[in-house]
């Protein structure tokens, strides 16, 4: 079956939040500018999930960075973690190839997000966006207008030339990630989310720097551009804010 994209008639009214789990040797981390070795660990990656599931998450953000890095992978914490969350998944890293992708759908998650596969596989990614729809979004990580794959290790063409292929393949989603922001609580990239939503008609969730609620309410301005959702990460591992305040900041 081919499945239509989502667009911009069906938009959500109000931002989602996304809390990050990102799991590196079966520890929940954090990197800076997502470089292998700047990890800070957070302890049990389920521990990690249920409490942003406590504090009132619709929505986890959870990667695999081993498989996402070529060092291995947590395919047996990303199930345990995928199961015993009752709210949406979505699951990053790694997810190349036909094997890789059926575990990740296999864990129950809502969606899965490719990076690496959408810049080195193309026709393969064409496929499985046929074939699933909006259970695929594609992660945009760029440098610049530079994107980035195997873990953000190796540049991988340019964003709007890649956006227009996707867009016209009935990509339903994209993940953008500004690399030189993520993990280091500097604020997201604006600019790169306007330019963005400009340039395609599918939703947006916005991933990499957020550091305050202003940090939040701003992204929730471009909702009616077409961002989406926004992933945190660091910010709430360094407590600048709960949950529970982020997601009243953006509930109006
Ligand atoms: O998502 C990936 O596949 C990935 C691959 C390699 C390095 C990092 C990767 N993801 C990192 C994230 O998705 C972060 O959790 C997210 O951007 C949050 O960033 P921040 O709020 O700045 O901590």
């Amino acid at each position: 079956m081919t499945h239509q994209p989502q667009t911009s008639s069906r938009r959500a009214a109000t931002l989602e939040l996304l809390p990050a789990v990102d799991v590196r040797d079966g520890q929940a981390v954090r990197l800076v500018h997502g470089e292998s070795g700047s990890e800070t660990s957070y302890g049990d990656p389920l521990e990690a999930a249920l409490g942003w599931q406590r504090s009132g998450a619709e929505w986890l953000h959870l990667v695999d960075l081993d498989a996402a890095f070529g060092t291995g992978d947590n395919r047996g914490w990303i199930a345990q973690v995928t199961a015993a969350m009752d709210v949406k998944v979505e699951l990053s890293g790694g997810i190349r190839d036909d094997a890789s992708l059926a575990a990740a759908l296999a864990t129950g998650c809502t969606r899965v997000n490719l990076g690496t596969a959408a810049l080195e596989s193309p026709e393969w990614v064409a496929r499985i966006i046929a074939e699933h729809g909006d259970r695929v979004a594609v992660g945009l990580d760029v440098r610049g207008t530079t994107l980035r794959g195997r873990g953000w290790t190796r540049e991988g063409g340019d964003l709007y030339e890649t956006l227009e292929r996707l867009d016209a393949e009935g990509c339903a989603r994209y993940v953008v990630t500004d690399i030189d922001k993520d993990g280091t609580l500097q604020g997201p990239n604006l600019e790169l989310l306007k330019n963005v939503c400009a340039a395609t008609d599918r939703p947006v969730v916005a991933s990499g720097g957020v550091s305050s609620l202003d940090d939040l309410r701003a992204i929730a301005t471009l909702v009616p551009e077409g961002v989406e959702g926004a992933i945190v990460g660091k910010a709430l591992y360094a407590r600048a804010f709960t949950l529970e305040e982020a997601l009243e900041a953006v509930s109006s």
